[in-house]
């Protein structure tokens, strides 16, 4: 198996469940729902993607021939100096469709590395097991098959995804459901989006709202 990746980079996981947590973040190249291409994205599946995932060009990005090889390559992002919470490592894989590439050998390699694995998902790809958390974001016209996780992350508003359709997915066997506001160019939108995913979580407690703090912080 080549992996294909385009960057590689030690953050603070800024979404979600674990938002504020130092990680290195590995982009898989390519998606199942869009070509990345801004030409292609009115007719994309998905169509909000806030993500450049074309190539292997980025920092730390590239082509590897084994898992070892790109276990290896993630683990020099990590500061030598510590080991994190735990006396684990953290990496989130995510792209770009990042199922669309791991496999059990990766996941063991990067175990062998001494790393917790995280999973950002759009869920058109069955998850392979030994990930020890899975987010699951589904997008409208896609066909979800990973049904289960640790957290369901929903970007709203989308259209075709109505009442019913959320009632659907608080029903799926996951810890965690949060709703992320689509962020967007349009100051307007970003705030009508933000005022829908507040407004779901005070109407329906399940429900946690999950922020884009890495954007407000203007960090990677
Ligand atoms: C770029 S995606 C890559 C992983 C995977 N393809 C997916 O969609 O989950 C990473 C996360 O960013 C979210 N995301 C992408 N575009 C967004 C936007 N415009 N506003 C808010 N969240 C967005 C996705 O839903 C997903 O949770
Ligand atoms: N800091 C930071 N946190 C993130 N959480 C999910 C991200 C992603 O693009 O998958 C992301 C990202 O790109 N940067
Ligand atoms: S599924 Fe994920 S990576 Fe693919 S276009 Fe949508 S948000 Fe971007
Ligand atoms: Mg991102």
């Amino acid at each position: 198996m080549t992996y294909s990746v385009k960057e590689i980079f030690y953050t603070l996981q800024g979404e979600g469940t674990h938002a504020g947590r130092p990680a290195v973040f590995c982009r898989f190249a390519g998606c199942n729902l869009w070509t990345g291409r801004e030409e292609d994205r009115p007719k994309a599946i998905c169509q909000f993607c806030d993500t450049d995932f074309v190539g292997t060009d980025g920092l730390g990005g590239g082509k590897f021939g084994t898992a070892q090889d790109l276990a290896a390559r993630i683990a020099s992002f990590w500061p030598d100096t510590a080991q994190g919470r735990d006396g684990r490592r953290f990496v989130v894989l995510t792209g770009g469709e990042p199922l669309l590439q791991v496999d059990v050998e990766l996941i063991e390699a990067l175990h062998a590395q001494g790393f917790e694995i995280a999973v950002e998902t759009n869920g058109t790809v069955a998850a392979p097991p030994g990930l020890d958390w899975i987010c699951v974001s589904p997008k409208a016209g896609s066909t979800l098959v990973q049904t289960s996780g640790h957290e369901l992350k929903l970007v709203v508003p989308q259209a075709g995804f109505d009442d019913a359709k959320l009632a659907e997915f608080e029903a799926m066997d996951f810890v965690q459901r949060r709703v992320q506001p689509m962020d967007s160019a349009s100051p307007e939108a970003r705030r009508h989006a933000t005022e829908w995913a507040v407004q779901w979580c005070l109407d329906h407690p399940r429900w946690m709202l999950s922020v884009q703090t890495h954007k407000t912080l203007g960090i990677r």
